[in-house]
């Protein structure tokens, strides 16, 4: 069997004793065209910056979280890691890879899960998830015994395993959108809000799951939020983002210390941003 070139990084990141860069983004930029103003025949179009020149790396391992409010770019900017959104400049590389040039390859290491994941609505989880397994080149019998596992880890009851999708509340497609994402044992999972939506217990579950994963498979995560204790409980570092850029990153200790005393996260990201995060959405800002 050939080696590919995906293969042949994560081979020389196993390695290394040192830490290894799993994501590089340098001055990433992304926008968007926007109808506001003007007349009916002549609209006045402008450019709306929803990454504006974001630059970070996510070590191989490590829970990356990126926290902001909505309307801050976090999606647009998981959008383009994830090969969905051609950015208008910057770069992504993955494990030395490069997001456009070796598109094919890149691919195969990034798994998205996001509230609008594309499923067959009228067929159930297993058969959505076999479906997927199947395109993964994952056994009929490994996948329907891994998605079962990852199913009840994740709190669903087995009924709904064989239920329409259509049928289930949004929270239960979310972990089926979960258990895909995992099937295949990725190597970097692209987190879009994960636990938005979700009652207490469920988003627990999510919670301890992705621990786990990280725990027991090394996957290397970026993971948006605007859930604070989330962020604390689940993230090696966080970068507070706003108005498209990233206005501070660090452990949630680093970024409570630069605010001083006893600053929750909360007080870091109000003082370091200069705006709430559960204040109205920055769209229009
Ligand atoms: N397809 C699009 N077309 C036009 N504008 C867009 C598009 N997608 C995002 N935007 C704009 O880009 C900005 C950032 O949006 P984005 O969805 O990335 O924010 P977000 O932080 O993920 O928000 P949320 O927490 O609500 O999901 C917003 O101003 C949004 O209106």
């Amino acid at each position: 069997m050939t080696t590919t070139l995906a293969q042949h990084a994560e081979a020389e990141a196993a390695r290394s004793s040192a830490p290894v860069t799993a994501i590089a983004v340098r001055d990433l930029r992304m926008s968007f065209a926007k109808r506001g103003g003007g007349s009916a025949l002549r609209p006045r179009v402008t450019r709306v910056a929803a990454v504006d020149g974001i630059s970070f790396a996510v070590k191989k391992g490590e829970i990356y979280g990126i926290l902001g409010p909505n309307g801050s770019g976090k999606s647009t900017l998981i959008r383009a890691i994830s090969t969905l959104l051609i950015p208008d400049s910057g770069e992504v590389k993955i494990f030395g890879l490069d997001l456009q040039k070796d598109e094919a390859q890149v691919r195969r290491l990034l798994n998205r899960v996001s509230v609008d994941a594309a499923f067959y609505k009228k067929l159930s989880p297993r058969e959505n998830l076999l479906y997927s397994a199947g395109l993964y080149g994952i056994p009929r019998a490994e996948a329907e015994a891994k998605s079962l596992e990852i199913l009840r880890r994740l709190g669903l009851r087995e009924k709904a395993f064989y239920e329409p999708l259509e049928e289930m509340s949004r929270g239960m497609q979310q972990k089926v959108a979960i258990a895909r994402a995992f099937l295949a044992s990725p190597v970097i999972v692209l987190l879009d809000e994960p636990t938005t939506g979700l009652d207490p217990k469920s988003r627990r579950d999510v919670q301890e799951f992705v621990l786990e994963l990280r725990d027991a498979h090394d996957a290397t995560i970026i993971l948006t939020t605007h859930d604070m204790p989330e962020a604390e409980r689940l993230c090696d570092r966080i970068a507070f983002i706003h108005g498209g850029r990233f206005v501070a990153e660090g452990s949630a200790d680093e970024l409570r210390a630069r605010v001083g005393g006893n600053a929750t996260l909360e007080d870091a990201f109000i003082q370091l941003t200069g705006d709430d995060l559960h204040s109205d959405d920055q769209e229009d800002t």
